[in-house]
């Protein structure tokens, strides 16, 4: 067994040390780990190299098709946490695609990182996470897909799995919003799921400065209203929309 990776440039897999640019750990220094594969297909994703293969013609925004030969990379656990703990980072953010496809992989890489290696995970919120990786996990930031994903709702919004990232403590909820009228959706979730408001935030959709902080204008008086969080994405302003970022 081996994990499937994204790659930066052919060949090169998707692991690199950067400041977590997202939410509750937002500017702390982490390694990343990028897998490919997504259940879902979001038409304004920033990652659709991990999913978004020729052939592939479920909508997005850009239309882009990727070829899986040089943008799918298979390692084998242990390569891959070799390559991990040479970055030197006690903190680990394992993205995607969607990470919890792989898993029981994931966990046996897991556990060859150096002890004390902290797991953050970014997951969409519709895989149950392996009975043999959820010990490991320190944080999920759990970005449920609305419905301007272009997503149908009975494929992104599982209600078993909402209610269980609702009820654990290492969960926090990341909302990808594009308009005002996003909000309703969230607080109907929210309400549903009893998402606690602090473990809230919420992010505008965008791959450049100029969009994020035009979108952070009018999120910022809405997540005061609401008593939600409003987190920025760092790493664009920092590296524009890059791989291995
Ligand atoms: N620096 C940095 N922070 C991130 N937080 C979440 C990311 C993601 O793509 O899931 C991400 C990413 O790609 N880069
Ligand atoms: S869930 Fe994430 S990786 Fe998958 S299509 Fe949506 S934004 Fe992209
Ligand atoms: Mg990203």
């Amino acid at each position: 067994m081996a994990l499937t990776l994204a790659t930066t440039t052919p060949g090169e897999p998707e692991i690199f040390a950067s400041l977590q640019g997202e939410g509750a750990s937002l500017g702390r220094p982490t390694a990343f780990v990028r897998l490919s594969r997504c259940n879902l297909a979001c038409h304004w994703c920033d990652t659709a190299y991990t999913w978004r293969f020729s052939g592939d013609n479920r909508p997005h925004r850009d239309d882009l098709a990727f070829e899986r030969e040089t943008n799918q990379l298979v390692l084998d656990e242990a390569d891959v946490a070799a390559r991990i703990a040479a970055l030197g980072q006690d903190r680990l953010v394992i993205t995607g695609g969607e990470p919890l496809l792989q898993g029981a992989a994931l966990a046996r890489m897991v556990a060859l990182l150096p002890a004390g290696t902290q797991i953050e995970i970014e997951t969409n919120g519709t895989v149950a996470p392996h009975p043999a990786l959820d010990p490991l996990v320190a944080q999920y930031n759990v970005s449920p897909k609305l419905a301007h994903s272009g997503n149908p709702a009975e494929l992104a919004l599982v209600p078993e799995r909402l209610a269980a990232f609702a009820a654990d403590p290492r969960a926090w909820f990341k909302f990808v919003v594009a308009m005002p009228q996003d909000l309703a959706e969230v607080l109907r979730l929210r309400d549903t799921y009893a998402m606690a408001s602090e473990r809230i935030f919420l992010m505008p959709e965008g791959t450049g400065s100029a969009i994020l902080r035009e979108r952070m204008a009018w999120l910022a008086p809405l997540a005061l209203e609401h008593g939600l969080r409003l987190t920025d994405r760092l790493h664009i302003h920092l590296y524009g929309d890059t791989r291995g970022t």
